[in-house]
């Protein structure tokens, strides 16, 4: 009897494990042909950047995680319309982070824990994931997100324009081959020890194709050919308590970068240590690289910060505060639009 009852137990427990596959998920949440048609061209855009053919600077903005629809809805609604408003000088990208790298161990992000119960309801989170995606591309906006774990991206990969790899998975042999299958241009961080080296040995390794494990869109594991990804930039986040976001480590990325071969062109994120985690600095610090690049630094494509509807973040044991991060730290919303603006104006003012 007691065994029976076990069986079903198990029974249930494995049922509540399965995840449907990227075809079922991608079937009841579909990407209609003008939203993807959206997409691909708000790739290319980034693409034209990247190759000098587009001399507009790229914003990548937005909440450090994504924990609450409706908070990132509103937030993607004000972006929306302050993108549209200064797209002759910034191409904006919606920082859309779904899954969140951790140092040691805390809150994973929305795809593996959407309720925050530490249950870790894939389904609904993988579910709630794509929704959100959809429902932030619908607004115009060119979505980023961190690349984190290789399946999680075959149910999502086709909303994304730009994607990262985080300053702890750039030397990983798996994410480099994730990379050069993704079908966006991908930026890729110097590792938290502040070297560039495997940011730029991770673009070598993406640039080709290919042979791997993966699964296919019914979920069958299968050998993966990737194609490989030409369209991959460093990104500069500072490391171990330094920053490199300076003239001079900006030039030694640039000059690294040409010796390697690779496209010279370098995203700095005024978040992580190049802020030492203080987020009030990264409008000094995005001023400092607008500045740089005015000054005719043209390998710098632009810049990220970590911004949300409030200031700060929230502490655990708080009551929830609508609109502030539950992981790094953020910018509130009335600082990056006033950010945003004085960095356009000043972008406007070399052109008269
Ligand atoms: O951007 C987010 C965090 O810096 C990163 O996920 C690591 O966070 P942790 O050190 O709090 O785990
Ligand atoms: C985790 C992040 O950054 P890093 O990999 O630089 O720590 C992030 O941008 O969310």
């Amino acid at each position: 009897m007691t065994s029976t009852i076990q069986r079903q137990q198990h029974q249930l427990a494995s049922d509540e494990l399965k995840l449907p596959t990227p075809r079922q998920l991608r079937d009841t949440l579909p990407l209609n042909t003008q939203l993807s048609s959206q997409i691909q061209q708000q790739r290319m855009q980034i693409v034209r950047l990247l190759n000098g053919h587009d001399n507009r600077f790229m914003v990548i903005v937005g909440p450090c995680s994504i924990d609450d629809e409706a908070a990132a809805l509103d937030y993607g609604k004000r972006l929306a319309k302050l993108a549209r408003q200064v797209d002759d000088k910034l191409l904006i990208v919606m920082r859309s982070y779904v899954e969140k790298p951790r140092t040691t161990h805390g809150w994973k992000g929305l795809a593996y824990d959407s309720l925050r119960d530490g249950r870790g309801n894939m389904a609904l989170g993988l579910h709630r994931s794509r929704q959100v995606l959809l429902q932030l591309s619908a607004l115009g906006l060119p979505l980023a997100s961190e690349a984190l774990h290789p399946l999680v991206m075959s149910y999502l990969d086709d909303l994304i324009s730009w994607a990262a790899i985080g300053a702890r998975t750039s030397e990983s042999q798996p994410h480099r081959e994730l990379v050069s299958h993704l079908p966006c241009p991908v930026g890729i961080k110097n590792s938290t020890d502040g070297r560039i080296s495997s940011a730029i040995n991770a673009m070598h390794a993406s640039s080709r194709g290919h042979h791997t494990l993966g699964i296919d869109d019914d979920g069958q594991i299968s050998i993966i050919n990737t194609r490989g990804n030409p369209d991959t930039h460093l990104i500069l986040r500072g490391g171990q308590g330094l920053t490199n976001y300076d003239a001079d480590s900006i030039h030694h990325a640039l000059s690294q970068l040409s010796a390697n071969d690779c496209h010279e062109k370098v995203l700095i994120d005024c978040s992580h240590d190049n802020s030492l985690k203080q987020y009030e600095r990264q409008m000094e610090i995005a001023h400092h690289v607008v500045d740089q690049h005015l000054a005719g630094n043209s390998g710098i494509l632009g810049l990220m910060l970590e911004s949300y509807i409030e200031a700060g973040k929230q502490n655990d044991s708080d009551q929830p505060i609508y609109g502030q991060s539950i992981t790094d730290a953020c910018m509130g919303w009335n600082d990056t639009e006033a950010l945003l603006t004085a960095l356009y104006q000043k972008l406007r003012k070399r052109d008269v």
